[in-house]
């Protein structure tokens, strides 16, 4: 995916200017600056949810000459903190019917539930650890739970591209664990990852960084590169500091 003097708008305000970002297809891509920089705005541009000049396309096509069903299949997005608010899920949409919304950019209109969608559905949250959830009314989880239904729901759509906002909020370690785990696995598959998240050595798993401050891009290149590591400190003016643990890099605050 790319953008090219990309500018986002929220009203007649724009949030992001001159964007000239370079997605890699079939890697991670992780999206880090400091709060009001941007990142989910800039998620929610490629999601189709906000205006946007200059160009965004996905191989050599313009996003947003896709019809809203073809880039529903294309993109799944996960909202911060799983977005939407419970009210907007209803008082008693179960955790298996709210991962089967996933499933609604492959089904016909009004057409029942494939088989396909069934084992689409099953296979999702099993993979995010909530199949035992799945009569339970969305509304009555508690934070991490529910956010493991919203990324089976994303999981559902079994899109090519997965755009997430803040996937780990509120998981526990282990949940990050599996997270991870799954993540190599759609990466195994082809699938491209867009993450948000704050958590920087999280971050820093990704192949690709993206480190956008006060609305523009302050620097892009590879997670295990020197030079982004030098730009990921000044990002936080100086206020972390990196080091390898293993395999892994950690980034503490001093
Ligand atoms: N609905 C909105 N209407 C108007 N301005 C908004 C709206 N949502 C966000 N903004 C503004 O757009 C800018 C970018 O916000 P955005 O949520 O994209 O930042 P972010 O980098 O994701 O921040 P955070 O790390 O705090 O989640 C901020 O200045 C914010 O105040």
């Amino acid at each position: 995916m790319k953008t090219r003097q990309l500018s986002i708008y929220r009203g007649p305000c724009a949030i992001l200017t001159d964007l000239n970002l370079n997605i890699p297809q079939g890697q991670w891509t992780s999206i880090i600056g400091p709060n009001g920089a941007g990142k989910s705005s800039l998620l929610q541009a490629i999601a189709g949810l906000l205006r946007h000049t200059g160009s965004l396309s996905l191989d050599g096509i313009e996003l947003s000459t896709l019809t809203r069903k073809a880039l529903a299949k294309k993109l799944a997005w996960l909202d911060q903190q799983g977005g939407s608010s419970p009210e907007e899920f209803g008082d008693s949409l179960s955790v298996y019917d709210t991962v089967m919304l996933g499933r609604l950019p492959h089904q016909g209109w009004l057409h029942l539930p494939s088989e396909a969608d069934h084992i689409s559905v099953e296979k999702a949250l099993q993979q995010t650890d909530a199949w035992h959830l799945r009569y339970r009314p969305l509304q009555q989880l508690s934070g991490g739970e529910r956010q493991r239904v919203l990324l089976a729901r994303l999981l559902a759509v079994d899109s090519d591209i997965l755009l997430m906002d803040e996937p780990l909020a509120n998981l526990d370690p282990p949940h990050q664990a599996d997270f991870l785990k799954w993540q190599g696995n759609l990466l195994a598959q082809g699938k491209t990852l867009v993450t948000v998240l704050h958590e920087i050595h999280f971050a820093l798993r990704a192949d690709h960084l993206i480190m956008l401050d006060k609305g523009r891009l302050h620097f892009q290149g590879s997670s295990q590169d020197p030079r982004t590591h030098q730009a990921l400190i000044e990002l936080f003016d100086g206020r972390i500091r990196l080091e390898k643990l293993g395999n892994d890099w950690v980034a503490i605050p001093s």
